[in-house]
């Protein structure tokens, strides 16, 4: 559901109130946000290069480029809702005990013995993805990147992992009809992909069912995928992988029989959580690092012709084909 005028009027509210400095980086964040919430693309002349402040707060605004006005208001209010959960659960919350975030409505989000564990929580529609499930992700990616886990988790509740992009996505159409809707899909969809990209804590994928789609395509993105033997991936001409093959194609790190899986993942992840976290952020970012600019050129190389895919007949008759075929029982 996109954030109303009145969530974001909460949210500057919001910021005001918040105990602790977020520092400047987030600052500058929130300041680009709102003025390409409620002015739009940055309409600001450059500042000279002496004039540090103005010259930071136009880079902050100018780097977001023609972000719609609505999805600048979202990731706002995203950003607000994220800085206080976190700020808060940071300050009332003793490290190393159990807490559960609220605050998600597609995601369970919990945190103990230094590992947040983000669940996809929409066993009914097989996880698949709806708007406000990418934006929760991205809020919950961003928490977990500041709060005082070691390590991340993303898995899924119920029998899949992720039935990938919710189709239902496709039939909501704004006023300015299916272009601009897949021109919005692909700014969030690069978006999305880019919080995996650079999320700077070991992310791990407890895959603990069927995937599909966008939720595999991700996969190679994570700094260690566990398959439980009953997960199969969904990709190129459909043909469903085994999560052995996916093992031998190095998509997976490791399968385990679905009757240990659970048993044998939380063994590693506990013993990794307790291994220094600097060491592990500071050696993932080094990794990393050589690969981030490739990979963000990839990733918006990809949804610019996704953009365009999306506009297609193929695409249009698979999602009628899918959203129809109750109907044809
Ligand atoms: C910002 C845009 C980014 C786009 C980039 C991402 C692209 C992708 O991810 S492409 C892949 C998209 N996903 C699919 O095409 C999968 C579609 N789903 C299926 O093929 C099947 O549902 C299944 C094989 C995943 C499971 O089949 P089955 O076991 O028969 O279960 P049902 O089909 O009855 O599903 C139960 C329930 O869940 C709903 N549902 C499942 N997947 C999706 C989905 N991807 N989108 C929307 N809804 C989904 C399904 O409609 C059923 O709902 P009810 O009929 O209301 O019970």
């Amino acid at each position: 559901m996109r954030a109303s005028q009145k969530d974001f009027e909460n949210a500057m509210n919001q910021v005001k109130l918040l105990k602790k400095d977020p520092g400047n980086e987030v600052k500058l964040k929130l300041y680009a946000l709102y003025k390409q919430a409620t002015e739009g693309p940055c309409n600001m002349p450059k500042p000279g290069v002496f004039d540090l402040i103005n010259k930071a707060k136009w880079d902050a605004w100018n780097t977001l480029g023609s972000l719609p006005k609505e999805t600048a208001r979202q990731n706002y209010v995203d950003l607000v809702s994220s800085l206080s959960s976190s700020l808060e659960s940071s300050s009332q919350v003793e490290p190393g005990t159990d807490r559960k975030s609220t605050g998600y409505e597609t995601l369970m989000v919990t945190s103990e013995d230094g590992i947040t564990k983000i669940t996809l929580n929409r066993p009914a529609k097989k996880n698949a993805i709806n708007i406000e499930m990418y934006h929760e992700i991205m809020r919950a990616l961003k928490a977990a990147s500041k709060d005082d886990s070691s390590i991340t988790v993303l898995t899924g509740n119920g029998d899949y992992y992720s039935s990938g992009n919710d189709l239902t996505n496709f039939t909501d159409i704004p006023p300015g009809g299916v272009e601009e809707k897949a021109k919005n899909s692909a700014i969030l969809l690069r978006e999305f992909v880019g919080c995996f990209i650079d999320f700077p804590k070991p992310l791990i994928a407890m895959v603990n069912g069927p995937a599909v789609g966008i939720s595999v395509t991700i996969l190679g993105l994570f700094d260690a995928v566990y398959a439980s033997d009953r997960a199969t991936e969904m990709l190129v001409f459909g043909k469903k992988l085994t999560a052995g093959e996916a093992c031998a194609q190095g998509l997976v790190t490791e399968v385990f029989p679905d009757s240990t899986f659970q048993k044998e993942v939380w063994t590693r992840l506990k013993a990794f959580a307790k291994l220094p976290p600097n060491a592990m952020r500071i050696s993932k970012e080094v990794i990393r690092n050589r690969e981030k600019e490739k990979l963000h050129a990839v990733n918006a190389e990809e949804c610019s012709v996704l953009q365009e895919r999306w506009l297609s007949d193929e695409c249009m008759n698979a999602v009628m084909n899918f959203l129809s075929r109750k109907s044809n029982l």
